[in-house]
């Protein structure tokens, strides 16, 4: 089986995990008619039910090797966590020319874990859109997720440029702005906006649940602005950032160490009462602000937050 050309919608495509980003892919897929026929793989008889009666697939799998095997497009969207286990199971399935992809929050891990079980003739397109909501399952996704969103593809060295269109297109064809990144850079700027601000949150509700019964209690009932917003992000799915701290540690752990020398000299600012020193800090932070709402709208991306 040869993949079509960019431009053309994929015959078949299988997305295996069905949930907040594999379900907004076959909204978007159907909405914009990039795929034929859309299957899905999921573990449970509830969700491969729940797939069916949302309209997300035409058939649903339980065993990824089934369900790959007619497709010119796999896209993995599970926690990156299963990547190797599923890579493994489907790999005698997939049809010559077929391309892979990947939705992954972290990208050395992707390539590391499912490299291996591409074979020779099949083409591994690593992908991130950078486009989420704290919500996850098959009942989360919408169609508009991607639109106005960065998606960024980290083809390793050598990767089929025909396949890496391809699947550049498929997020064009989303709403999406596509852009090029070595995998381990995507992986230490990730780490910064994303995966740290993720850990910052878990630990601040983790923090404020840790106190006393009345604080707590006033805390939740009071909790405006920042607050509210850290309990967003800390509902983010416990499996898929489990797995995306442990597969891109060194980065985290990397940016933790700058974060925390950067928190101690906050403190100590705080302790020997040094406003000039906060007060500093705190304008160049906004002036960040201002370049980060001013780049966005240089390429006419809105910045809202997130979609919820
Ligand atoms: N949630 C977000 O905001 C974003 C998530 N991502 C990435 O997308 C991927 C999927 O995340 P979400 O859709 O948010 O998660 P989700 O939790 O909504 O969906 C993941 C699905 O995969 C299924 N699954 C887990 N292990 C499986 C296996 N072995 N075989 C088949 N299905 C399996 C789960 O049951 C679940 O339905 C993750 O790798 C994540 O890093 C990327 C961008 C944004
Ligand atoms: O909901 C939010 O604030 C997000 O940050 C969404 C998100 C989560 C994980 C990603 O890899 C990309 C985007």
């Amino acid at each position: 089986m040869t993949a079509a050309p960019a431009g053309q919608p994929f015959r078949q495509v299988a997305l295996i995990g069905v949930g907040l980003i594999g379900s907004s892919m076959a909204l978007a897929m159907r909405r914009f008619g990039l795929a034929e026929r859309v299957v899905g793989c999921a573990r449970s008889a509830e969700t491969r039910a729940k797939a069916l009666e949302l309209g997300l697939c035409d058939e649903m799998f339980e065993d990824p090797a089934a369900a790959v095997s007619e497709c010119d497009l796999v896209v993995l969207a599970t926690p990156v966590g299963a990547y190797a286990a599923v890579a493994e199971a489907m790999q005698r399935s997939l049809a010559a020319g077929a391309i892979v992809t990947d939705v992954g929050s972290v990208k050395q891990a992707a390539i590391r874990d499912v490299g291996p079980f591409v074979p020779e003739g099949v083409h591994f397109v690593p992908g991130h859109p950078i486009a989420g909501t704290e919500q996850s399952g098959p009942e989360a996704g919408f169609a508009e997720l991607f639109e106005q969103r960065y998606c960024l593809l980290t083809p390793p060295p050598g990767t089929d440029a025909e396949a890496v269109e391809r699947v550049a297109w498929l997020w064009r064809s989303m709403g999406s702005t596509v852009d090029v990144l070595e995998p381990g850079h995507h992986d230490q700027v990730l780490a910064i906006t994303s995966h740290l601000p993720h850990l910052i949150a878990y630990t601040i509700v983790h923090t404020a649940m840790g106190l006393e019964e009345s604080t707590k209690q006033e805390a939740i009932k009071y909790s405006a602005g920042g607050f509210r917003d850290f309990t967003r992000i800390a509902a983010s799915d416990p499996v898929m950032w489990r797995d995306v701290f442990l597969n891109n540690r060194e980065s985290v752990l990397e940016m933790l160490q700058r974060f925390s020398e950067d928190l101690t000299a906050l403190q100590r600012a705080i302790r020997w009462g040094e406003g000039e020193v906060l007060e500093d800090l705190f304008s160049r932070t906004r002036e960040a602000r201002r370049g980060v709402i001013e780049q966005h709208q240089a390429g006419s991306f809105d910045p809202r937050e997130p979609k919820t």
